[in-house]
């Protein structure tokens, strides 16, 4: 699959959602990360801001929810209009269940591991999602450094994504940027969440573009 770049929208000026949503056009997703003071120490958007935003572009929301009780919020961020919505292992109590409703809403269905969180356990759940997404910051804020002690971790989930027939994408989430996000690639990932290093730049479309050709290379 070529490499995918989901800008994160919590680097961006929540005044101007639709703006920053815009300044990107060659974007593949737009990155939501949906916090709840519970699950992180952080608060930023839901439900309603994510409906404003999917009429306000038509670039597809990819919905991070960091939050304590995805099983009973995750269904309506794919009724919302979400095109991926992705849960935290960490924080769901019937994975399965709500994956599939995740599905169900016509979404696709993620699971998130935070960087300590091993993935073996989870292999079984394979068949029920459309995307892993590991952690390389610990989850609540923007603007962290990259924790190289994942990279690991996404070699192993790319040959158990691999086993599994390869159907199933690959996230890196957290401090990416023009200097790590070749590692990632190298190692596996082809879905890659940039914030700062996107909407932190002077130019967020050369951002884009840059790490995209930096992760493409970096495949070779
Ligand atoms: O999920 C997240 C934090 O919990 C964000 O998506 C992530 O941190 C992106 O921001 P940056 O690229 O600035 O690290
Ligand atoms: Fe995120």
């Amino acid at each position: 699959m070529a490499v995918q770049i989901s800008p994160s929208i919590l680097a961006a000026d929540f005044a101007r959602l639709a703006d920053e949503a815009a300044a990107v056009p060659n974007a593949d997703w737009l990155h939501v990360d949906v916090m709840d003071y519970h699950f992180v120490p952080n608060l930023t958007l839901g439900l309603p801001v994510v409906e404003a935003l999917r009429k306000a572009t038509s670039t597809p929301l990819d919905c991070h929810l960091m939050i304590a009780d995805p099983d009973r919020w995750a269904p309506q961020y794919a009724e919302a209009g979400a095109g991926s919505v992705t849960i935290h292992a960490e924080a769901a109590k019937a994975p399965v269940r709500t994956l599939r409703e995740i599905r169900a809403q016509g979404a696709r269905a993620g699971l998130a591991l935070n960087p300590a969180t091993p993935v073996e356990p989870y292999e079984d759940l394979l068949p029920e999602i459309d995307m892993l997404l590991l952690m390389t910051v610990e989850p609540g804020f923007g603007g962290q450094k990259f924790l190289d002690l994942v990279l690991p971790k996404i070699r192993r989930a790319r040959e158990l994504v691999s086993r599994h027939g390869g159907r199933i994408w690959v996230q890196v989430d957290g401090g990416v940027d023009a200097g790590t996000i070749g590692r990632c690639a190298e190692a596996g990932a082809d879905v890659f969440v940039a914030g700062s290093a996107v909407y932190g730049a002077s130019d967020p479309v050369a951002a884009v573009d840059e790490l995209r050709a930096a992760a493409t290379r970096a495949r070779g």
